[in-house]
């Protein structure tokens, strides 16, 4: 029988170090990117996210490890690649002196099957500041302009550094629709990006940086779930017998009463713990007067990897 033939894939970075001096940026990095997923590269600033995005672009050169970009070189095989990649850089990429449409019109030209330019200007919002010089755009235009130009030219794969950056929320929501319409049509996208709402919203993968390296990844629901527990807060008469109460609930959860009359819950929530819980309540007379069931976010569990806020 053969084997099942296994898609080469999008991205796949292994033992990458990169250093500026002796400043490490990316100390043994190891990222793998499936072909039509969107993933995100979540971390505080000064992780590595921008020096491991930009050597898959092949703008720098792997000082120790190996980067394949779908499934070749981005130094020795740019040629190959560059009408195959879309790249959307953190600051610039235009021109100071040309135009949106210009820049579009061109980019379009170096492809075989181009978006058009037309069509992409109108879905960006980017129509009132089409023919402005490019210096002369605000931040977020300019934003918009690099993002249309990553994409323009239609290609298999796009890395997005920081995407939404400084974009107000009704320019940042078009541009998540954008980003989700690039993966319904096949696309591979690699974002970078320091909102914890992007990567929930947008991301099949989330890949967590620090100091370098992949600290851990999955989707963002079972990175949530993946880390500390859950809990249950509830407000009842002081003193209940929280040992009873210990006693009927699974083994791993724990019941303390903070302040008189406050609980927590912690271990693992769902509902048959929840059911078993106002069970317990019932049979022994306990009235609660507020349940309150926290999940652990992402925002949460980043934290508790990192020990740092995204900004
Ligand atoms: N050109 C450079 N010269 C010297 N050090 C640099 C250079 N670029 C980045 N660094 C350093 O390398 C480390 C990683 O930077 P990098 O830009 O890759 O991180 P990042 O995760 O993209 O950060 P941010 O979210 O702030 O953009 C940081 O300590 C940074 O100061």
């Amino acid at each position: 029988m053969s084997e099942p033939v296994r898609e080469v894939p999008a991205v796949e970075v292994r033992d990458l170090v990169m250093k500026y001096g002796s400043v490490t940026a990316v100390n043994g990095l190891n990222l793998t990117v499936e072909p039509g997923t969107v993933t995100a590269i979540l971390g505080p600033n000064g992780a590595g996210k921008t020096t491991t995005i930009e050597t898959c672009e092949g703008f720098r050169r792997p000082q120790s490890g190996s980067v394949r970009v779908l499934g070749l070189d981005p130094i020795a095989d740019a040629h190959q690649l560059r009408p195959r990649v879309g790249v959307m850089l953190q600051s610039g990429g235009a021109w100071s002196g040309s135009r949106a449409y210009e820049m579009l019109r061109h980019i379009a030209s170096l492809h075989a099957h181009p978006l058009d330019v037309d069509l992409l200007i109108e879905r960006l919002g980017m129509q009132s500041y089409g023919r402005t010089p490019y210096r002369r755009l605000s931040g977020g235009q300019q934003q918009r302009l690099s993002l249309a130009m990553a994409i323009v030219g239609r290609p298999e794969l796009v890395f997005l550094d920081e995407p939404t950056a400084g974009l107000d929320p009704q320019a940042r929501r078009s541009t998540w629709e954008l980003i989700s319409e690039l993966r319904s049509s096949g696309v591979t996208v690699v974002l970078t990006t320091h909102f914890m709402d992007e990567a929930e919203a947008l991301a099949d993968v989330v890949h967590i940086v620090d100091e370098g390296q992949v600290i851990a990844s999955g989707t963002p629901q079972e990175l949530a779930a993946s880390g500390a527990q859950n809990t249950v807060r509830f407000t009842a008469r002081p003193g209940i017998d929280v040992e009873s109460l210990m006693l009927a609930l699974p083994d791993d959860v724990k019941v303390d009463e903070v302040s008189p009359g406050s609980y927590v819950i912690a271990g693992h929530v769902d509902p048959a713990l929840l059911a078993t819980f106002t069970a317990w309540c019932a049979t022994h007379g306990v009235l609660t007067e507020s349940v309150l069931v926290e999940r652990q976010t992402l925002e949460d569990r980043f934290l508790e990897l990192t020990g740092k806020a995204l900004r």
